[in-house]
């Protein structure tokens, strides 16, 4: 899902066509919504109030919303909504988990005042709640964490969004992790705002690529933010709202517990399962801080399997470059191979074998960097551009955005790439993963 942006209704526009349909919704009860593959849908709310994700509707504007996007409509008190366009699926439910989901919002409410009106001497009670979001892959997890940020921005509050779940990547594309202050309610429509995000490059969809590159990089935001935070009292009150991976088992599970840890959780909202939460609040037992709520699914919660995430992967990269509605315009560029310095990162034995005590094993250095000879291989490669000044800064360094390698010509040495803007990178020193792209 993306979501980001001011306010709803950036492309609103007045239909054409007579095939309107009306919706009435009853008090808290939500219209779910599958925009058909081909065209978009234009929706408005005609009476009553309405919100999609935390981020209310405004009366009377045509919003257009893009093919394939889900959501839902939902109300507290009453609404009517009106329709235009073509739907994969759209139903009405009156069951859902938004009381109990608001009910949690609530509290982080009053955590949020009690941090603001204490000392910022006291680090301790000035800290707002520092909520991380768990539960399996399509738990609606990336949606509850929408909510909890569009309800407090809407309350004036500017809590800080980190996404880690490298395979989707709400704020920028898949294979980063990444934070950003939430100022104003989440436009499900346009996404959030890039301007302000911190972001780091993991490179890959799934953290098995380089599980303990991935705990380095948690580590290096989570530095970061609490160098922000000592500074910054208002967002410290406002606190933290962290997205994560579906994987919950195994090395996911781990990796799960390593975010807590580092980025120092005091609120885990599990969604949907009873063994994961027990789980949670036995081994967290330990820190008496920490509160473990499990919370329900929602119903209208649509499961992707994988070939639909991988395309999901595709959009937000092509998103990336040209915008949803293709309203941003990238440029290509032409470089010289020895202009760009490409590195992998992780692989490979740290010390040849010989060069280790007898029977010991050579490990493989999560952190070593590879250079990369640019060839044919790069072709089609998403790359991350580095702030960094050099190659000995680049794991820790956050990234200044993407370029698309769109041609390489081996004979007269040139690589051609897409960036999102014109003039010369940031940084000659690249970051390659896994991540590809074909442009369609
Ligand atoms: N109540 C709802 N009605 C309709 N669609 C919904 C609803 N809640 C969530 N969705 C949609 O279902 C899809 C999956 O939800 P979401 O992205 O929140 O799950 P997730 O747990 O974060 O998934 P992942 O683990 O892949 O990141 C999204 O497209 C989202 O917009």
């Amino acid at each position: 899902m993306a979501y980001g942006g001011a306010a709803v209704g950036g492309m609103s526009s007045i239909p054409s066509s007579t095939s309107i349909r009306q919706v009435k919704l009853d008090k808290e009860s939500e219209l779910r919504i599958e925009v058909g593959i081909d065209s978009p849908l234009k929706l408005r709310l005609v009476n009553g109030t309405a919100e999609i994700f935390g981020t209310e509707l405004p009366p009377e504007i045509w919003i257009s919303f893009p093919p394939r996007l889900k959501f839902a409509v939902f109300t507290w008190s009453s609404a009517t909504i009106e329709m235009d366009g073509v739907t994969e699926t759209d139903y009405t439910a009156d069951e859902t988990p938004m009381i109990s989901y608001v009910n949690v919002h609530a509290v982080l409410e009053g955590r949020r005042s009690r941090a603001k009106a204490a000392s910022t001497d006291d680090p301790g009670s000035s800290q707002g709640p520092r909520v991380i979001v768990i539960g399996p892959t399509d738990s609606g997890k990336s949606s509850l964490s929408a909510m909890l940020l569009s309800w407090a921005a809407k309350q004036g509050w500017k809590p800080t969004f980190v996404d880690l779940d490298i395979g989707q990547g709400s704020i920028i594309i898949p294979g980063c992790i990444a934070a950003t202050p939430v100022e104003m309610p989440i436009d499900p429509v346009e996404g959030i705002p890039l301007e302000m995000s911190l972001v780091y490059y993991f490179g890959h969809p799934t953290p098995s690529a380089n599980a303990d590159l991935y705990k380095v990089l948690v580590k290096e935001l989570s530095q970061i933010l609490e160098r922000q935070f000592a500074g910054n009292a208002e967002s410290r009150a406002a606190g933290m709202v962290i997205n994560t991976m579906g994987w919950v088992e195994g090395l996911g599970y781990e990796l799960l517990l390593h975010s807590i840890d580092t980025l120092n959780a005091n609120v885990v909202l599990v969604i949907g399962q009873d063994k994961l939460c027990s789980m949670l609040k036995d081994v967290l037992r330990k820190k008496p801080n920490v509160d473990v709520v499990k919370l329900q699914k929602s119903g209208g919660v649509v499961s992707r399997n994988a070939k639909v995430r991988q395309k999901a992967r595709g959009f937000r990269i092509r998103e990336y470059f040209y915008g949803l509605t293709n309203d941003l315009s990238p440029h290509s560029n032409v470089a010289n191979f020895s202009d760009l310095h490409v590195y992998k990162v992780g692989g490979g034995p740290q010390a040849p074998r010989s060069a280790l005590p007898i029977g010991a094993e050579p490990t493989a250095d999560p952190t070593r960097l590879v250079p990369v000879n640019i060839n044919r291989d790069v072709l089609h490669v998403v790359l991350a551009v580095s702030y960094a000044k050099e190659p000995s800064e680049i794991i820790s360094s956050n990234v200044a955005g993407f370029i698309y390698v769109m041609d390489i010509d081996v004979q007269r040495k040139t690589i051609t790439y897409l960036a999102p803007s014109l003039g010369e990178l940031p940084s000659k020193y690249l970051i390659m993963g896994s991540l590809t792209w074909v442009e369609t």
